[in-house]
Parts: structure tokens; C-alpha cells; sequence
């Protein structure tokens, strides 16, 4: 029987579409970012995100990524501006990492991949619930930031590795209590957006995707402490959770705007 989907390759991206036919959509998410293809567009603002320190709740493992939920019950995280009309709430964080610093990232730039992703998911509070903005072009907007490995890390992160310890195996939850997670952004605000989906099933053509094109710097270190995560269950066979990523996806005529020259 198809066993519930994931990164290996019984259960991998290229199967996904078996179980979740919108895998297969003409928006799909990530996608290789050419810069020669960008278009410029002077038109697009820059985006703001106000949060607030006290909606972060908890961290968790669920097997597939590590997580920071927040208190998404009224407007008291949003990002606002740039692409968008309107506030979106901030939801969750997560990453997508690789087996080595070399890869790792879900979009790649000029053939480039990072060795890690952060993405910060955002709704439209317009369309009443989480649930209901997925199913809407206009329904999630997701900020991601591209992990460098460099010798100049960037203490930020650490908060959210120090947590890795108690939440190694799947299914584990900890406290992660009075965290902003702007702190994580990069010193510049410049940005590629596309219309595209959820990189994981179901796969919904529902997100605004702001891409900041700085990269955040980490350590290798700090890479083996997210490479330190198990896919398993306490009681199961150790299997590490690495390579979280999916491949790019084909553009299909999409445009690629950049907030910058
Ligand atoms: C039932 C709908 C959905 C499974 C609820 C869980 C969820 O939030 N999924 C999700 C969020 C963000 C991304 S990504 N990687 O940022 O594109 C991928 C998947
Ligand atoms: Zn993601």
C-alpha cells in the first residue's frame, strides 16, 4: 500500500501525484529562479511583518520538518505590503534541509542551491480560516530565506537549534515560548515573488511566495544540529531527517518578478 508520502523514494516527490493529483498542476512549487528571466517591476512596495514576540507557542518534530507554531486567532503576527493586499497571519515556520551544506534548499537560484530553506507561512485572514485560504489564489503567502553555510553565523538561529535537543524523534513538542521571528530576517529586504503552491502534498496553488534574495548565514555546525533530527518515532529504528526538499518544478510560462534591479 502507498505509505503516507514523504522524501524516500517509495513515498518521494516523484510519487506524489499518485495520491495528490494537484502534484502535477501548472503552479507548482519550488522552481529554479533565473535571474536573465526576472522581471523587474518597480511597482512592487516593500513588505513589513509586524509580529509579536508573545504568539509564539510551541516547536515541534512531525517527522517531516522542524516547526514553530504561533497564535494565528486574530491579527497579532502579519506581514503586509510588497505583493500583497491585505494582512496575512503568520502561521507556522519550518525548514527544508540537505544530507551535506551543498544542497538542501527547495528553490534554487541561477543553479544555485543553499543548504537550507526557512519558511515563514502566512493566510489570508479573508477567507475565515486557514483551511478555507488554501483553497484561494491569493489564500497564503510565504516569506523564504535561503541558509548559507559561512564563518559568520548568525546568532538568531540559535534559539531554534538549542530546541532541537527536545525534539529529536517525531512526534515530540516543546514549549517555544517569546520568540519574534524578524530577528531571523536578512539585513536587506530584496525580493523575487512567484504565484505557486505548497511544496509538500497537497500541494495547493494557493501561495504568494517572497523570496528575499540575501541569504542568512549558518554554520556547519548548526547544519549537523539540524541534520541531529530522526524522521522516526522514539521507539523506532533511528533514520535521520535529511533531505526534506523538493525538487524545482517546471515554470510553465509563470513570471518571476524581482522588487530590485
Ligand atoms: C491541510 C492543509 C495543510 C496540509 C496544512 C498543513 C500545512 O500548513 N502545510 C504546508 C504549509 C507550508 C508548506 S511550504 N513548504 O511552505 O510550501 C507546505 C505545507
Ligand atoms: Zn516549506
Amino acid at each position: 500500500a502507498q505509505s503516507v508520502w514523504g522524501y524516500d523514494s517509495d513515498n518521494g516527490p516523484e510519487r506524489w501525484h499518485e495520491n495528490y493529483p494537484l502534484a502535477k498542476g501548472d503552479k507548482q512549487s519550488p522552481i529554479e529562479i533565473n535571474s536573465k528571466e526576472v522581471q523587474h517591476d518597480s511597482s512592487l512596495s516593500s513588505w513589513h511583518a509586524s509580529y509579536d514576540p508573545g504568539a509564539a507557542k510551541t516547536i515541534l518534530n512531525n517527522g517531516r520538518t522542524c516547526r514553530v507554531v504561533f497564535d494565528d486567532t486574530f491579527d497579532r503576527s502579519v506581514l503586509r505590503g510588497g505583493p500583497l493586499s491585505g494582512a496575512y497571519r503568520l502561521r507556522q515556520l519550518h525548514l527544508h534541509w540537505g544530507s551535506s551544506d551543498q544542497h538542501g534548499s527547495e528553490h534554487a537560484i541561477d543553479g544555485v542551491k543553499y543548504a537550507a530553506e526557512l519558511h515563514m507561512v502566512h493566510w489570508n485572514p479573508k477567507h475565515g480560516n486557514f483551511a478555507g485560504a488554501l483553497k484561494q489564489p491569493d489564500g497564503v503567502a510565504v516569506v523564504g530565506i535561503f541558509l548559507k553555510v559561512g564563518n559568520t553565523p548568525k546568532p538568531e538561529m540559535k534559539r531554534i537549534l538549542e530546541e532541537i535537543e527536545n525534539i529529536k524523534t517525531k512526534g515530540k513538542e516543546a514549549p517555544f515560548q517569546h520568540f519574534d521571528p524578524s530577528i531571523l530576517f536578512p539585513k536587506s529586504r530584496d525580493y523575487w515573488t512567484y504565484h505557486g503552491s505548497f511544496t509538500t502534498p497537497p500541494c495547493e496553488e494557493c501561495i504568494t511566495w517572497i523570496l528575499l534574495r540575501e541569504p542568512i548565514e549558518v554554520s556547519s555546525d548548526q547544519m549537523a544540529k539540524l541534520r541531529s533530527l530522526s524522521k522516526n518515532a522514539e521507539n523506532e529504528p533511528m533514520s535521520p531527517l535529511v533531505d526534506n526538499w523538493r525538487p524545482p518544478q517546471p515554470l510553465k510560462g509563470r513570471i518571476v518578478r524581482a522588487s530590485f534591479k
